[in-house]
């Protein structure tokens, strides 16, 4: 496998691409980003595939989740810490009370760049170019924000290294130790029901702690969690400049991030985006909407893993609630009967968003959660495995998603909405869903 040139990518055909202006300005930014060091390591994700290998055979589960569109702003201790506690204590609740690993990814460190529906937005008769991530250009709603900047390009580089940077502090440093799950959560115990309920796992894991203690068990598992990250490939300057060869095998890594996915409007099949990805040994997902036939399904698996590698590939439904009971069967079924390893994971978001009569892009918690009931049914059913969620979700204790154990109203939204694109599930959502689908597996 070489490194395909910007040129040959450009050459198939990619959709939702910045339209940079300055091209002397987009070159220079990609030659800095060829000199960068790698912000994670091949071996990482090597470790990251195999995990996924054991996915792909039903014995572990995905918990992959983060904001739809990360921003600089947002690179700050604090944000960054909510996160990584909300997706920790997800991913405790499922291996506690569902008895089974998780393998836990973030939306996180490198999530910067967005595909839209529509190139350009209207405020009071103006038209500017859409909002397209951080990565593209800025969210205020002038022509100098909204212009696109390859600069952007370095600074999703330094955004990502400092994230990252935080995230193995927090998950390798101790704070991820589970003896410290209590304090992870305590101030907002007391005045949620969902709180409470997380209380009550803490204390019986405090218990078997304990015990293992007692008769002097102390494995390192315990002060320290294998946290991974991931985000769309998108934007091809970034990806490709990012692309390297590991002198450890001669294989290419995007060393970007360590799972990378191809969204629902970039799938092309012979599109720039597949190539890429097609040519990188990273573990890489692509997003599965209900336009997927089964033959494009086994077409995917063909030119992204070839080899069919357990691990190597996962397919992302994301049909929405109404949807997958009718169209998830067939796609598993064929391809189960091709015999095509892969980790099939479900995105119960992108296939539930709404407006609101106030003007709130939304989801619904209970459409959210039938589309994960669905999933369930649909893989029981056929005797295959549901192997994860991906979820856009975030630390705090924002109002963007309708429902939940607090029955947050249309007319709640304007409270706290501050996504830039897609809604979020709060911190108490996000839990409140890491229990359902805890009692889910548990019926296995
Ligand atoms: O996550 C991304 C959104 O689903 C995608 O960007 C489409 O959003 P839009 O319809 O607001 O453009
Ligand atoms: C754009 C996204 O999803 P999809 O490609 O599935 O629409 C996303 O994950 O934010
Ligand atoms: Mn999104």
């Amino acid at each position: 496998m070489s490194i395909p040139t910007l040129e040959e990518l450009r050459a198939l055909g990619a959709a939702q691409q910045p339209t940079y202006t300055n091209l002397a300005a987009r070159d220079a930014a990609v030659t800095r980003l060829r000199q960068m060091p790698p912000l994670v390591f091949a071996g990482e994700a090597d470790q990251l595939r195999e995990k996924l290998g054991a996915v792909a055979r039903g014995e572990a589960f995905v918990l992959q989740g983060g904001d739809c569109a990360e921003t600089f702003d947002g690179v700050n201790a604090d944000n960054i810490r909510n996160k990584l506690r909300v997706l920790l204590s997800m991913a405790v609740v499922l291996t506690y009370a569902a008895s089974v690993p998780v393998v836990k990814i973030g939306r996180i460190a490198g999530q910067y760049a967005k595909p839209r529906s529509s190139d350009t937005e209207t405020r009071d008769g103006v038209t500017l170019p859409a909002y397209r991530g951080d990565a593209v250009n800025g969210f205020d709603f002038t022509p100098e924000s909204r212009a696109h900047d390859p600069q952007r390009l370095l600074e999703v580089y330094h955004a990502s290294a400092a994230t990252l940077n935080l995230a193995r502090a927090f998950t390798q440093g101790g704070y991820a130790d589970l003896r410290k799950m209590h304090a992870w959560n305590s101030d907002f115990v007391r005045n949620s029901p969902v709180g409470a309920q997380y209380e009550s796992v803490g204390a019986e894991i405090d218990k078997a702690l304990a015990f293992m203690d007692a008769i002097g068990i102390d494995p390192d598992e315990f002060h320290t969690v294998d946290f991974y990250s991931s985000h769309e490939a998108l934007l091809l300057e970034y990806e490709q400049a990012l692309t390297r060869v590991d002198s450890r095998t001669g294989s290419l890594y995007d060393v970007s991030s360590h799972f990378l996915w191809i969204g629902e409007r970039t799938r092309q099949l012979g599109g720039a985006h597949v190539e890429l990805l097609s040519r990188i040994a990273n573990p890489v997902g692509i997003k599965l909407g209900p336009t997927t036939t089964p033959d494009d399904a086994l077409a995917y698996a063909r030119k992204l893993n070839p080899d069919n590698t357990p691990g190597k590939l996962t397919f992302v439904t994301r049909f929405g609630a109404d949807k997958i009971r009718d169209l998830l069967p067939e796609l598993v079924e064929k391809v189960t009967a091709a015999g095509v390893s892969v980790a099939w994971i479900t995105d119960p978001m992108h296939g539930n968003t709404f407006a609101t009569d106030n003007g709130y892009k939304t989801r619904e918690f209970d459409d959210v959660i039938d589309e994960v009931r669905g999933f369930f049914e649909v893989h029981r059913s056929l005797g295959t495995w549901p192997g994860g969620v991906h979820v856009e979700l975030t630390g705090d204790d924002v109002t963007e998603c309708v429902g939940g154990g607090s029955k947050l109203s249309a007319a709640d939204l304007a409270h706290r909405y501050e996504t830039l694109c897609d809604p979020r599930l709060n911190r108490a959502q996000s839990l409140e869903l890491a229990f359902l689908v805890a009692e889910m597996l548990r019926q296995r």
